[in-house]
């Protein structure tokens, strides 16, 4: 048993400072090269120990970390597209994260769609609250601890940081996770540490390394355990066109040794496919990289945790985000495990649901559980770009359900062959980078066809209604009844139905008039002409009569159970008086 470094993955919103950061870290540790320098990876780059220690200095000792760890292993492609890239069977495969927030601009729509990706892989992370050096009136201190430069700035300035933190504070508080500034912390365990830093200037940066270190330590003690003679697994990142190489493998290897002429075995939308190593390519050192044209040397293998580049032949379909095995003599199992981490993505869930589709494994994963946190079906969840299918699949959705009649598509294409089709049968496409924001338009649209329906719904229900027959104004007695009436409570609408105070039918309400002109309704208090299709004046109805709406059993539980707090008072009474009569005849009536 080996330990390796933890690999930890930087996020946060568009602009915040990712890249600034792994730059300023590389930066610092390339500076500190005399004291053992830095690993490049395809993908990463490893910080050993040595500078971690360099320049976390005195602060490793103060908060207690005794951890030694071989260093810490940076994903260099930043943000949460990367990320969800980084799977492994049950979680990520970043074993750390920094969720980076711009003090300045506080949690945007990216921040929330990183944290909810950390939130569902369970992975520890930490805040780095960035660009303090950008609070007016802040003076730099390059490179500085947080805990030094911060008692260097003029109390105002103080002020205004502790302001922003709290509204950090605030804003994870919402997303259900508790947090204070790094060194208020009283419990590791419970509490986010926010470490205000600049990417820029490095003020900070000691503190933020400290506390990744202080997470490994909490959090790493059994993941980071690597067999380095084992077989090794992995993960791949992307999928490159290398001038020379052609189609090239990037990945993160987690466990295990990989060596060349190994055979692999990885997957595509379709199919689980098993190839072998031509080559194992590693960046070549910088100082190198000016005497040779060629970016990449050749090696004989490496042991996790590892960023290579593998050129291989009928790779072209791998997808991101596709595991990665060394196959020794156990073909069928790891065939097996590869299909069952498919499938546990790759799902058609239901018979009845919406259509998502992905840009990698990992991305798709995170959409399905957020759909299925929304309890939302999915029929198809698939990685690829939208295709004529896809949208076939939805108008067959839709025929069982309006609101399945959608495709939500993160970071795909849409085929043009699709798109015609997609105008054509009115299917509803949410299309976009951000996770988050299609969840959030998904639902905002299913919100409002919920919204109209249950206005159509509550149209159709038949209210409780009573009306008084006007003595004196009887115009016609039959075929159909008409007579002035008055509207005594609630509303009434043509085509209700009526009765009498007594039970009888009436028929329905065939029209009414209000000085000539035809109502389709009439509300408590207003007095007009009605025409009732069964009445007979002086046979089943006379003048002075009370006249009731006849509302169906079905719609009197519904109004009871559903609507009760869309009734008014008044109205609330006449349904009480309607059932009176009604269970006259029948006493199970509306129970
Ligand atoms: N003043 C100041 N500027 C910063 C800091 N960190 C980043 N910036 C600037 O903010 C801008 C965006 O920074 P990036 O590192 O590119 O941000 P990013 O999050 O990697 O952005 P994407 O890769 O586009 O998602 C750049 O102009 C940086 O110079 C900081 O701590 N202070």
């Amino acid at each position: 048993m080996k330990i390796r470094s933890p690999i930890v993955s930087v996020l946060g919103h568009v602009d915040h400072g990712k890249t600034t950061l792994l730059d300023h870290i590389r930066g610092t540790a390339i500076a500190a090269r005399e004291a053992g320098g830095i690993t490049q990876h395809i993908g990463a780059t490893e910080i050993p120990m040595q500078i971690i220690e360099k320049i976390c200095g005195k602060f490793l000792k103060r908060f207690s970390i005794k951890e030694r760890l071989p260093g810490l292993f940076f994903i260099d492609t930043p943000g949460h597209e990367a990320f969800t890239t980084l799977r492994k069977r049950g979680g990520a495969l970043a074993d750390l994260a920094i969720l980076i927030v711009d003090i300045n601009e506080g949690f945007k729509p990216q921040t929330y769609e990183a944290l909810n990706i950390l939130k569902m892989y369970k992975t520890p992370f930490i805040v780095a609250a960035n660009k303090i050096d950008k609070i007016s009136g802040w003076q730099v201190h390059e490179d500085m601890p947080f805990m030094d430069t911060f008692p260097l700035q003029a109390s105002n300035v103080q002020e205004r940081l502790e302001t922003k933190v709290y509204e950090l504070v605030g804003s994870l508080h919402e997303e259900g996770f508790a947090s204070e500034r790094f060194d208020r912390i009283t419990d590791f365990t419970r509490q986010i540490s926010i470490i205000p830093i600049s990417a820029k200037t490095g003020e900070g940066i000691p503190e933020l390394l400290t506390m990744l270190m202080g997470l490994a330590q909490q959090y790493l003690k059994k993941q980071l355990e690597i067999e380095p003679d084992a077989p090794a697994k992995g993960t791949v990142l992307e999928v490159k066109e290398e001038k020379g190489l052609g189609t090239t493998l990037d990945a993160i290897i987690y466990d295990g040794i990989i060596k060349d002429n190994d055979q692999i075995a990885l997957i595509t939308p379709d199919d689980i496919i098993t190839t072998r190593i031509r080559s194992l390519l590693k960046p070549r050192p910088l100082e190198e990289m000016r005497e040779t044209r060629k970016r990449f040397q050749k090696v004989n293998e490496v042991v996790a945790a590892a960023g290579i580049k593998i050129v291989a032949p009928n790779i072209d379909d791998v997808i991101p985000g596709s595991p990665l095995r060394v196959i020794k003599d156990d073909i069928k199992s790891i065939k097996d495990e590869l299909q069952k981490e498919i499938e546990d993505v790759k799902i058609v869930t239901k018979d009845e649901g919406i259509i998502v589709k992905a840009d990698t494994l990992g991305s798709l994963e995170a959409m399905v559980k957020l759909l299925e946190d929304l309890k939302v079906p999915i029929k198809i969840a698939d990685i690829g770009d939208v295709s004529r299918k896809d949208v076939v699949n939805a108008q067959i959705a839709k025929q069982e359900n309006e609101l399945y009649g959608v495709i939500i598509a993160f970071n795909v294409k849409v085929l043009p062959s699709a798109m015609e089709e997609i105008k054509a049968s009115k299917i509803k496409l949410f299309q976009g980078n951000v996770i988050y924001r299609l969840m959030e338009e998904y639902q905002e649209w299913m919100e409002k066809i919920k919204e109209k329906r249950k206005k159509k719904w509550l149209e159709a229900i038949i209210r409780p209604a009573k009306i008084r027959i006007i003595p004196k104004l009887v115009f016609r007695q039959s075929k159909p009844a008409i007579a002035g009436i008055e509207v005594l409570t609630g509303t009434i609408k043509q085509g209700y139905p009526l009765m009498t105070s007594e039970g009888k039918s009436l028929g329905k309400v065939a029209s009414m008039q209000d000085k000539g002109e035809s109502r389709k309704s009439a509300s408590t208090g207003q007095k007009l002409a009605m025409a009732i299709s069964e009445a007979i004046f002086g046979k089943n109805v006379h003048e002075d009569d009370i006249l009731y709406v006849d509302v169906p059993e079905k719609h009197y539980k519904i109004l009871i159970d559903k609507l009760r707090g869309d009734l008014t008072e008044d109205e609330y009474n006449t349904l009480q008086e309607i059932a009176e009569i009604k269970r006259k005849k029948d006493p199970t009536w509306g129970s």
